[in-house]
């Protein structure tokens, strides 16, 4: 992982695949912390005023993704701010930069399996609505981890335990920076 050379005290970014907790742990963390929390999936669903699925289905991954990195942008201009990503947000080379330029991002390392226990039902995820979604979260995995471990300052990993553990992590690792 590369140096701390441009943390930024102020803001949160979190990273990391489908159910690693992003949206959940960012809430509770600004709620906490009394910051604004922003998801960038919400924020998207906000501005047109449809589901993510729907625009999979209109504009197809690519339309996605030019979408997400317009809010990215917008969101991580923001100061004080817990954003919680979209899992494929950082398949971009120019949001990964705005990422780790803006904010302190930190990966939530979960493996496939328990992503999958999380997520398996799930019918908002258009990219595991597939025959094996086990085999896509391990492809995914495979893709991305190394691109998260690129991007993060900070590693947070999860193991199969409670929301309140992880949790307690990602505050010591907060703690842990602005003590820094
Ligand atoms: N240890 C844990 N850390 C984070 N989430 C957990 C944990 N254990 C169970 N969960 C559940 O996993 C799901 C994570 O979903 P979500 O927050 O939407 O993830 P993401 O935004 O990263 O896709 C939530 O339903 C959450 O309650
Ligand atoms: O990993 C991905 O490519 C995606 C993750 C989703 O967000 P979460 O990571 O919050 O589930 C959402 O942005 C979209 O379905 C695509
Ligand atoms: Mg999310």
């Amino acid at each position: 992982m590369p140096a701390m050379d441009k943390f930024i005290a102020g803001n949160l970014f979190l990273v990391g695949l489908m159910g690693a907790g992003k949206t959940t742990l960012g809430k509770q963390f600004a709620s906490l912390h009394g910051s604004r929390f922003y998801d960038s999936d919400q924020f998207l669903c906000e501005k047109t005023g449809v589901s993510i699925p729907t625009i999979f289905e209109l504009e197809g991954e690519v339309g996605f993704r030019e979408r997400e990195s317009a809010v990215i942008d917008e969101l991580t201009r923001l100061d004080n701010i817990v954003l919680a990503t979209g899992g494929g947000a950082v398949l971009r080379a120019d949001n990964r930069a705005m990422l780790r330029e803006r904010g302190t991002v930190v990966y939530l390392h979960v493996l496939p399996e328990t992503l999958i226990a999380r997520t398996g039902n799930d019918r908002n995820r258009p990219l595991l609505q597939v025959a094996d979604p086990l085999q896509k979260m391990r492809d995914l995995y495979a893709l991305r981890d190394p691109i998260y471990r690129e991007v993060a300052h900070v590693l947070v990993d999860v193991g199969n335990e409670s929301l309140h553990e992880t949790f307690a992590k990602l505050q010591s690792e907060w703690v842990k920076l602005n003590m820094n």
